[in-house]
């Protein structure tokens, strides 16, 4: 298996293929039945996503249904503070929850019960790959320190990291130090990935938005960088996705400064403003709006042509701006596929 073989690894090292590489952000979900009938014998979600061979099961579904040039494997970015030894749990219909941390109680958490805890991730990773066509690349991935620290500190999800935010300005050293901490849990965590077998990583930075400039160099590129860095250290040499979600014109110095090879864009990012904005040996990802596809017709149909034009003539990853809705009807998506493989630069 080679690099040629797979349109999707051919594009992330920067060749412009057409019609680009297609998959999307939660490909595996709830808005496929046979992802819900599978779930339906697995009601804990951690010992779900931590089960290698129901974990395989459903990163191969979207695969064989859609055909997609990359698969990503079935994880969740909260499975490192669940890791680390913090108590994660998911309730029905309310998202994750998580028994808030507090910053002086980061001594209690560890990087190597982490690496343990995390290892059925990789055999979920093993046993994809063989059953993968040759053709279809494999994505390994964690949240950014960041995005999976405003989750540790607000307990949950929150409306806009308030909490999380006065901790990094109040008290800079110990937060800093927790960023530490989840870049090197995160980079071992990757590593154990791309030893696995993933093609390509990356990294999910889905609550980047809303954060001032000297916030964002310190909780978004500093520990985005240290992941990169760390795991080029270890002799990794995997294509790393940048998904700092929200960042608007900020993604540019992320671009720059973390090593990211391809930058996922949202789909509030300004088109226009971004086919100038980024060098053109940056590889983009993205940005279909989750709604388009989830109302499909012929809306869905101007909004593909459209990106698919305004992204032709450079390296390029058809995706969504953020992830499926689980309302999506399961044939907009074929529609969507059909659209963008037929498509003639
Ligand atoms: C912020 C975030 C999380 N998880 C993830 C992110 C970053 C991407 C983004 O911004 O959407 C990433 C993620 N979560 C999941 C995957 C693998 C599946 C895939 O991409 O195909 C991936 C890549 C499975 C999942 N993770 C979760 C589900 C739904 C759980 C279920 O089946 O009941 C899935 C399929 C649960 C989850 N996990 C998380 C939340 C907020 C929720 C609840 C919201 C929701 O239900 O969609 C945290």
């Amino acid at each position: 298996m080679t690099d040629k073989n797979q349109p999707f690894l051919r594009a992330l090292a920067g060749e412009t293929v057409s019609p680009p590489p297609i998959w999307l952000m939660r490909q595996a979900g709830r808005y496929l039945p046979e992802y819900r009938e599978v779930r339906a014998g697995q009601p804990d979600f951690i010992n779900f996503c931590l089960n290698p061979d129901a974990a395989a099961e459903v990163t191969l579904q979207p695969i064989r249904r859609y055909g997609f040039d990359a698969s990503i494997v079935f994880a969740d970015i909260l499975l490192i503070p669940y890791g680390l030894g913090q108590k994660v749990w998911f309730e029905k219909g309310e998202g994750p929850k998580l028994e808030p941390l507090a910053l002086e109680d980061i001594g209690s958490l560890s990087v190597e019960r982490a690496t343990e805890v995390l290892s059925p991730v990789s055999e979920t990773i093993r046993k994809v790959r063989a059953g993968l066509p040759d053709t279809c690349s494999l994505i390994g991935f964690a949240g950014s320190p960041w995005t999976v620290a405003t989750y540790m500190i607000e307990g949950g999800g929150s409306k806009d990291r308030f909490k999380a935010r006065t901790l990094a300005w109040s008290q800079p050293a110990a937060f800093d130090a927790l960023m530490d901490l989840l870049a090197e849990a995160s980079a071992h965590y990757l590593k154990a990935q791309a030893d696995a077998g993933a093609n390509a990583l990356k990294l999910f930075d889905s609550w980047a938005e809303g954060l001032p400039d000297p916030l964002f160099d310190r909780v978004i590129i500093r520990p985005t960088k240290l992941i990169i860095d760390r795991l080029r250290e270890m002799g990794v040499d995997l294509p790393v996705i940048g998904f700092p979600r929200g960042a608007g014109p900020q993604a540019i110095r992320y671009a720059r400064e973390t090593g990211v090879q391809c930058l996922a864009l949202d789909h509030g990012v300004d088109t226009g403003w971004a086919r100038e904005a980024f060098p053109k040996d940056l590889v983009l990802q993205g940005q279909l709006d989750p709604a388009v596809l989830r109302a499909g017709g012929a809306m869905l149909d101007s909004e593909i042509d459209r990106l698919l034009s305004a992204w032709s003539g450079r390296p390029y990853v058809f995706n969504l701006g953020h992830g499926i809705h689980l309302e999506t009807p399961p044939e907009n998506v074929t529609r969507l596929i059909e659209r963008v493989r037929n498509f003639k630069a």
